[in-house]
């Protein structure tokens, strides 16, 4: 259980460097973004959430589970673009 336990704690030392980097780019987009209310794009929200859908299928990991995983990803996402805009034009 303890070799597990380190592959758990690796691979979610692993995620928040992901993490990072995709908050980045959040960082990124709210400096692009002209408009307040292109922070969310429900279009592109879906087509997100499909993307992880399809290849959490393909590596055959719940599909159901990782689509409500990329939902709260992406609101958390979305939350932080939209604090990230404010925060920069304050
Ligand atoms: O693609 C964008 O426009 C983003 O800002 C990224 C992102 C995401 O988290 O993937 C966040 C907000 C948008 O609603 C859509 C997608």
């Amino acid at each position: 259980m303890a070799e597990v336990r380190a592959g758990v704690d690796a691979t979610d030392r692993a995620l928040i460097d992901l993490l990072s980097t995709r908050f980045g780019y959040m960082r990124a987009a709210a400096r692009i973004k002209p408009e307040r209310g292109q922070v969310r794009d429900e279009e592109r929200k879906a087509a997100v959430i499909d993307a992880a859908k399809a290849d959490a299928l393909a590596k055959g990991v719940p599909v159901d589970l990782i689509a409500e995983f990329w939902e709260n990803l992406v609101e958390t996402s979305i939350a932080y673009e939209m604090e990230e805009w404010d925060r920069i034009r304050s």
